[in-house]
């Protein structure tokens, strides 16, 4: 069933070039969510997964949205789960916003191909009308639970006769298609966990496949799109390997071959439970609006979980495609961290500003974040200028592990001249106009400016021959500076601001305590 690609191979023989045919089977996996929400950490791993195999084997990720359960539809979800994984570096090959061969890629547009292959299951005896009543199922379900035994169908409507069924249909009776469910399921070999076999028609009742409304319950649905879109591997959440049996035997009932079939640990809370589209803490969205990388959270969902021959922190996308290994996916779902993400985003947001395109656009961000906080109180439009944001991302990479974090309070004297009082001058040292302007007069001679270490070196040197204590020295330096009493190290502060900025908040430190001079 899969595609093939055609391989040229060429080699040379007796001096005449050749070329061959070769036919490989072609790789196409798909994530398939439903548009009831948006997308959550659990689904981008999901994805990735999907990605990564896909790329690995130079095949292709194909987005199908399963919008069948149209009383849960979100408006705006289905765009939104396209452009998360296409922030997160994951874009798919094939979608109903990029085209393909074997669209629609919406299952609601899909719906001629449903009723086709749920006509040839009933012609073939595969299938039957039901046309139980609600009450007649919720009654069943009363009368399990009373007796304590798991809620099924009864399969009452595989006993129809033909007439029943025709009289039925001619007088418009409600009714659903259910898939008749054989007895002695078959097994196979799940990628990753193994054979496995469950003998679906012994617990379970007929499940229905195309719904009152006209439209297809998953199981159909998923396994019509399946063969119609050649999807060679199915990867997907474990939460459906139970169903697989039944989805292989719609395959037999349909003469189509299967995919082959992965089913993936779930990413849990550390409750225990699913993610799941009902917590807002845990969409992709909610993630970026917070200042998180995308590399940062395809390492923290790689990290949680199995598929790799080693965990290590800061990992590309290039290294996840290259060391991603199906065979180590494990069978045990795997608990979400979320106290590890700002360690991630440190390292991530590290490597960013060490790359020179990527500090660019991180440089454009932070600007616009800057105008957008701080707009109007920034005066000394010079801290806008890209080499000035430069300069703090270099000396703040590996401290911050946001770019918001520049935003804060703490680091606004990076933007904004702070205001110092006379009496705080006073409060931390009684030498405060003195170191003033011995820092002046150091920086004016060319203090160094070329790293924290030799700043460090001369202040030091300078503190000695003022015969004052350094740490003075320090506290009226970043009161001056910053007024602020923590932060960054001094000689940072110093460098970040540059020479002249130093010079104009120590002139302006000294201009407060001349006049209390002259006033006294
Ligand atoms: N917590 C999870 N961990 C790993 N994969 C998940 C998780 N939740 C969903 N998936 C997988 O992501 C794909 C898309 O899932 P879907 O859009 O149906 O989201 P969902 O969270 O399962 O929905 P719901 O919240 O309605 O249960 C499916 O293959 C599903 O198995």
């Amino acid at each position: 069933m899969f595609g093939c690609v055609l391989r040229k191979l060429r080699w040379k023989r007796n001096g005449a070039r050749r070329s061959v045919c070769t036919r490989q089977p072609e790789v196409r996996v798909r994530f398939a969510p439903s548009p009831t929400g948006f997308l959550h950490l659990g689904g981008l791993r999901t994805a990735l997964y999907n990605y990564l195999f896909a790329k690995q084997r130079g095949g292709a990720l194909i987005l199908r949205l399963e919008d069948t359960d149209r009383m849960r539809l979100i408006p705006g979800a289905a765009d939104a789960i396209e452009d998360m994984l296409e922030w997160a570096g994951i874009p798919p090959d094939e979608s109903s916003r990029r085209g393909g061969h074997y669209g629609p890629y919406v299952q609601s547009e899909r719906l001629q191909l449903y009723s086709q292959a749920a006509s040839s299951l009933l012609h073939t005896g595969h299938a039957y009308y039901c046309f139980c009543t609600n009450q007649r199922l919720e009654l069943l379900k009363r009368e399990a639970q009373r007796s304590g035994h798991v809620p099924r169908y009864d399969n009452r409507c595989r006993h129809l006769q033909p007439e029943q069924i025709q009289e039925k249909l001619a007088l418009g009776v409600p009714h659903v298609v259910r898939f008749r469910l054989d007895a002695g399921a078959e097994p196979f070999q799940d990628l990753v966990f193994g054979w496995t076999r469950h003998e679906v028609a012994a617990v379970e009742g007929d499940p229905v496949i195309l719904k009152a409304d006209g439209f297809p319950t998953y199981h159909l649905a998923s396994v019509v799109d399946d063969h119609h879109m050649r999807i060679s591997h199915v990867l997907r959440g474990s939460e459906w390997l139970i169903s697989t049996a039944k989805h292989l035997q719609l395959f037999a009932a349909l003469r189509w071959s299967p995919p082959a079939y992965a089913h993936l640990p779930l990413l849990l809370n550390r409750d225990g439970s699913k993610l799941s589209k009902r917590q807002g803490d845990i969409f992709i969205q909610h993630f970026r609006e917070q200042g998180v990388l995308p590399e940062t959270l395809l390492d923290l969902v790689t990290h949680a979980g199995s598929g790799f021959n080693n965990n290590r922190i800061g990992r590309h996308l290039d290294e996840l495609i290259q060391e991603f290994n199906i065979s180590k996916i494990t069978t045990h779902s795997a608990l979400l961290d979320l106290d590890k993400l700002d360690e991630f985003n440190r390292v991530h947001l590290q490597r960013r500003i060490e790359d020179q395109q990527m500090c660019a656009e991180l440089r454009d961000e932070l600007r616009q974040r800057l105008l957008h906080t701080h707009g109007s109180d920034i005066s000394d439009r010079a801290v806008l200028e890209p080499h000035y944001i430069q300069r703090v991302l270099q000396l703040r990479k590996g401290h911050i592990c946001s770019l918001r974090e520049l935003l804060d309070h703490s680091y606004s004297y990076l933007w904004i001249r702070p205001r110092v009082s006379l009496q705080q001058l006073k409060d931390v040292s009684a030498e405060a106009a003195v170191i003033a302007v011995a820092v002046i007069q150091l920086v004016g001679a060319g203090g160094s400016f070329s790293s924290t270490e030799q700043l460090n070196r001369e202040l030091k040197l300078m503190a000695s021959r003022l015969n004052t204590k350094y740490s003075s020295v320090m506290r009226v330096l970043r009161l001056a500076l910053s007024a602020q009493q923590k932060g960054p190290s001094v000689a940072e502060m110093m460098l970040s601001l540059g020479e002249q900025e130093v010079c104009v908040r120590l002139q302006k430190a000294l201009d407060l305590t001349n006049d209390s001079i002259c006033v006294e």
